[in-house]
């Protein structure tokens, strides 16, 4: 049975599980199969199509920006110190690698034992040293990207120091750890003694890379004329054997060649000074302090106000004259051993280790000391190594804001003053800077950006296809009307 609707409705009927639909000007139709006229069809069709297009358009959208595995790269770097050697571990998105701020530490190891220099009287245990901090490398690095790692050990003030001594001994020390690092599975680039320079400019890097300072923010691109000035952070780093100042001077003019580094980091220049201190970190300064007042005594007996009061200790003077830090002197000492007895005195500390900075002269306009160049400080510093060791100690670094410097002081000053028998005994340096330049990771200029993300890119082509279907479908509708509707029919 069938039913015929005379409305101008399209009709529908439906009776024991059978459907019919006919219009007016269409023949009637019989049986189960509906029947549809060619204009409504084809806007059916079209319609079909459209919402096809529609979701293929969303799908590609929503699948292209699907996140992809991460395409992860890595870097080791071994700080070679004076005091210790430290292994770090980076990691980059490998896509982004030119981007500044991506490159994160992953990992820290602590070699046990010396500074490879140390071992200058044994140089194989300075590569046995190392094995153990490898060996956490590759359990850091994912397998199958230990051949493209690569590997770089740089070696500070405590070999500088032994170079200048005896110039094949650290030759055979750096060979050591050489045959090491080549043993392992990583892309060994190299070991060498960094110059306190480069040490000063990757600290200085490092800080500025790690607080964004190179960042310019991303509608500055657009307007060119005014990317500056923003402004950078000076590094401040107290090591064992060397200490390093490095900042951007208001002046352009940095009267002395040796001090002054030029960079150009995505896309702006830089005018740097740096000078690296050998003999003043915090372990060779205090040697040279001792070396110093050694001088005065008769009989080796030091009452010394810079260790705690009840602090007692006795120390072979030919192990004070160890290195070219404390040069001469040794041989006109009657005695052959110090006998220090620390009684505390923050002032008085003060005053005696004042005589390891000669003041006396300076060929430029200003000077820091030992007629070494410095020009006015200038803005911020960052300070990291001992300085940060000791104020970590002194639980001033919990704090959001710096610390004022009246505040150290007088934590100094009390820790001082306490009795020896009391006292029970996060990273930045240089090496982050290294890498980064090793890997060139720091393009001299900016590399060029998309105006767009990837993600609007897409949302807008969606948008835009869609409006674009739209609009040919009405057009459509509009010179080509279908039969039924110039009718009036639906
Ligand atoms: N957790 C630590 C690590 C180190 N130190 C001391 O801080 C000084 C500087 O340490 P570091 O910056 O590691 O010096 P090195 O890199 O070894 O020395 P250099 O850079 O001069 O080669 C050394 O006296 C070291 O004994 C410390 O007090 N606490
Ligand atoms: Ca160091």
């Amino acid at each position: 049975m069938h039913l015929s609707l005379s409305s101008s409705e399209p009709a529908e009927a439906e009776k024991g599980g059978e459907r019919t639909l006919a219009l007016m000007d269409e023949p009637k139709v019989t049986g189960t199969k509906p029947r549809t006229s060619w204009p409504r069809k084809a806007l059916l069709i079209l319609g079909f199509l459209f919402a096809l297009a529609a979701i293929a358009l969303v799908a590609m959208a929503v699948s292209q920006n699907k996140p992809l595995p991460k395409n992860i790269k890595y870097g080791i770097v071994l700080d070679a110190g004076s005091s210790h050697t430290n292994l770090y571990v980076y990691e980059w998105p490998a896509e982004k690698e030119n981007d500044t701020g991506v490159v994160h530490q992953v990992e820290v190891c602590k070699v046990e034992g010396l500074g490879i220099s140390g071992y200058s009287q044994d140089t194989e245990k300075a590569g046995l040293s190392l094995q153990h901090c490898m060996k956490r490398a590759q359990e850091v690095v994912p397998e199958q990207q230990h051949r493209e790692t690569p590997v770089y050990l740089g070696a500070t003030a405590g070999m500088r120091l032994l170079s200048l001594q005896n110039r094949s001994m650290a030759d055979r020390v750096l060979s050591a750890v050489e045959k090491t690092l080549r043993s392992s599975p990583f892309n060994f680039q190299g070991a060498r003694v960094i110059s306190g320079q480069e040490e000063g400019a990757y600290g200085w890097i490092t800080i500025n890379y790690l607080l964004g300072n190179f960042k310019q923010p991303g509608w500055l691109n657009f307007l060119p004329h005014l990317r500056s000035s923003r402004g950078t952070s000076g590094a401040l780093d107290l090591g064992g054997a060397s200490t390093q100042i490095t900042f951007a001077p208001d002046q352009e003019l940095i009267e002395s060649q040796e001090n002054s580094l030029h960079f150009r980091l995505y896309g702006k220049n830089y005018n740097v000074y740096t000078h690296s201190f050998l003999c003043y970190g915090k372990d060779q300064a205090l040697r040279l302090k001792l070396a110093t007042d050694l001088q005065s005594t008769q009989n080796g007996s030091l009452l010394d106000p810079c260790f705690h009061l009840g602090y007692l200790r006795i120390m072979n003077i030919s192990d004070l004259y160890t290195n070219p830090c404390i040069a001469n002197g040794e041989q006109q000492l009657p005695f052959t051993q110090l006998h220090l007895q620390g009684n505390g005195d923050y002032q008085r500390c003060r005053m005696t280790i004042q005589k390891i900075f000669n003041t006396s002269y300076c060929p430029y306009s200003s000077c820091a000391f030992n007629g070494i160049f410095l020009p006015p400080l200038q803005g911020e510093f960052g300070a990291f190594s001992a300085f940060y060791f000791v104020m970590n100690f002194l639980n001033l670094t919990t704090e959001k804001s710096p610390v004022p410097l009246d505040k150290a002081t007088s934590a100094v000053e009390s820790f001082c003053s306490r009795p020896w028998h009391e006292i029970g005994s996060s990273d930045a340096g240089w090496t982050l800077g290294y890498m980064l330049n090793l890997t060139n990771m720091i393009p001299a200029e900016k590399p060029p950006t998309r105006p767009l993300s990837h993600a609007s890119y897409v949302g807008l082509m969606v948008f835009c296809s869609l409006v674009l279907v739209a609009v040919l479908l009405l057009s459509w509708l509009t010179f080509h009307k279908p039969k039924c509707l110039q009718k009036g029919l639906i």
